[in-house]
């Protein structure tokens, strides 16, 4: 099976076409795959699929390394786009791609960085989905005799977000995997942790479900912002220094899209036998 290695800001990715390759990949298959030992080694499994309907141009399905199967992934949809283009699957520069919870609209600039209409966060707890009562713009969570204060919201997938003085000395490796299968949310949640240095500019850690933490988390960005910006924390044009690299998310507020701008890199291109 072809495939390429790929990563946005250091989320890297297993990419496969699987319009030209018949691919059918079970989850003990895809850790197996994720090793960084024995197997390609990644954070998620992209594959690349025809499109479910006629107004769109490629299906996009996402994988963690611990094989399950999730609703959406920002940074590799820029790596998505720009491997269609690399594998000549399409000649287009504007992309519609569906996935397992709505579409995104994916733009790949002259400079070959990609802007993506990521849609509209929702913070409606059942949607997240987050046990609560009703929707708030901070929740309290207890957590190993600690209360931690957070944002939830969803990009398709569920974030948890929590601000700290510094992401530097952040408590990442052991909050994260607490709050990743706290029982306040069902599907497990991305652990968010949020610095913000100006209304402009947060530095962010994600402890992401299913992979951990990793260099770069581009719905976390995405969902960070958010979160901030109905915090009242942040204006609508937000860089986001993440460990690997930086992001633009840019949102108006609700019932508009929020847009996230940034890199996406071709490592190599490799052939695996299953
Ligand atoms: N771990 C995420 C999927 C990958 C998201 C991340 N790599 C991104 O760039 O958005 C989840 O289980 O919802």
């Amino acid at each position: 099976m072809n495939f390429s290695k790929m990563h946005g800001l250091g989320n890297d990715f297993m990419v496969i076409d699987s319009i030209t390759q018949n691919v059918h990949l079970s989850p003990e298959t895809i850790r197996r795959l994720a090793d960084r030992h024995t197997g390609v080694g990644f954070d998620q499994l992209l594959l690349v699929e025809p499109p479910y309907s006629p107004d769109t141009d490629f299906h996009y399905r996402i994988f963690n390394a611990d094989g399950s199967e999730v609703e959406q992934c920002g940074n590799g949809a820029r790596c998505f786009a720009r491997f269609v283009i690399l594998k000549g699957l399409t000649k287009k520069r504007v992309l519609k791609v569906s996935t397992q919870k709505g579409i995104i609209i994916l733009t790949i600039n002259p400079n070959d960085t990609v802007r993506v209409d990521m849609g509209e966060p929702c913070f409606e707890p059942n949607k997240v989905p987050f046990k609560a009562i009703k929707e708030e713009k901070t929740y309290i969570i207890r957590v190993q005799e600690q209360t931690i204060l957070c944002g939830v919201a969803s990009m398709g997938n569920p974030h948890c977000v929590i601000q700290v003085d510094d992401v530097m000395t952040a408590n990442v490796t052991t909050l994260g995997p607490l709050l990743e299968s706290h029982e306040r949310f069902p599907e497990k949640a991305n652990i968010g942790f949020m610095q913000v240095v100006d209304r402009n500019n947060i530095r962010l850690r994600v402890f992401e479900r299913g992979a951990g933490e990793t260099k770069a988390c581009g719905t976390g960005a995405c969902a960070a912002v958010a979160v901030g910006i109905r915090q009242g924390l942040l204006a609508e044009k937000v860089k986001v220094n993440l460990p690997g690299g930086e992001l633009l998310i840019e949102w108006q507020g609700n019932c508009f899209s929020l847009f996230m701008t940034g890199s996406a890199t071709h490592v190599y291109d490799g052939f695996i036998s299953l």
